[in-house]
């Protein structure tokens, strides 16, 4: 199993039940059978192209989540329609979408994936947790136009070898990081879009202050992503006078009745 030995203790339980599915998933589709596959998939769509389209007219890119719970808070919205949620963002303004697949802690799907990709044109992130090349190939054969990296759970080998892959099949990668020492390493690894998680993976406290802290030690030419405990105007005005642009948001959307309407309502 991957990780690294002060890998948060979250995640080492969520990799190793991926690593089960995974393992399922290769007993039924083999890598080469979902090589063969890759030339049916979806086209990509530049998914960090999109963030930077908004951002260049003054916008914030705003990556919009579709996450129907999760560890830290448990079920965050019974009606879960992950196509009528892509439909609302994209006319809320949604830049790009967020998918988890991710089945047992966030009650994701690849089929929520593929809904929420076919109802509008934003660009899709597959938010999971990979530590294997086979979970690469499966996401650009999903249609994702990107996949998420974090660096706490992955060694730099690893980290390399699948940042690699995942470019190779023309997708976009979002590097996440938590601290100084994962950010330097993101840096390292050639990484020119890099999510900064306010969330401490170790006790769920979540302050944007770690954007803040670790925004000044990210270079020009990079796309920083602010991610998680984003829930106020004052949030996205607090962000922004500190010229961050980029935002991923879940929660905030998820328990709004219309998430277009409330991504409108924190973004306009
Ligand atoms: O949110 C969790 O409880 C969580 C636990 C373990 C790993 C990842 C987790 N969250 C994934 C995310 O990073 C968030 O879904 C994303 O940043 C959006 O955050 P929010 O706007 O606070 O829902």
């Amino acid at each position: 199993m991957s990780g690294l030995p002060d890998t948060p203790d979250i995640l080492r339980r969520i990799i190793a039940s991926k690593v089960e599915r995974v393992q399922e998933r290769r007993r039924q589709i083999s890598a080469s059978q979902l090589e063969s596959q890759l030339a049916d998939a979806p086209p990509v769509r530049g998914f960090r192209a999109a963030l930077e389209a908004r951002i260049a007219v003054g916008q914030a890119g705003v990556i919009a989540e579709i996450k129907k719970a999760s560890p830290s808070k448990g079920v965050l919205r019974e009606d879960f329609d992950p196509a009528a949620i892509a439909r609302s963002y994209a006319r809320g303004g949604a830049a790009c979408l967020s998918v988890l697949t991710e089945a047992d802690f966030f009650a994701g799907a690849d089929a929520h994936l593929e809904q929420a990709r076919t109802a509008c044109h934003c660009p899709v992130i597959r938010k999971d947790f990979i530590f294997d090349d086979y979970q690469v190939l499966e996401a650009r054969v999903l249609g994702a136009d990107c996949v998420l990296l974090i660096v706490a759970a992955l060694d730099d080998a690893q980290l390399s070898a699948l940042y690699q892959r995942a470019r190779s099949l023309g997708m976009d990668v979002l590097v996440e990081v938590h601290d100084g020492a994962e950010l330097d390493r993101a840096l390292r690894l050639g990484g020119d879009l890099i999510g900064i998680n306010n969330r401490d993976l170790r006790s769920f406290e979540t302050t944007l202050e770690t954007t803040a802290r670790l925004a000044p030690s990210v270079p020009e030419g990079v796309r920083l992503v602010t991610e998680s405990g984003i829930h106020t105007r004052d949030d996205v005005a607090t962000m922004r006078a500190r010229g961050i642009d980029a935002f991923l948001v879940g929660e905030a959307f998820m328990r709004a009745e219309s998430p277009g309407d409330r991504l409108a309502e924190l973004f306009d």
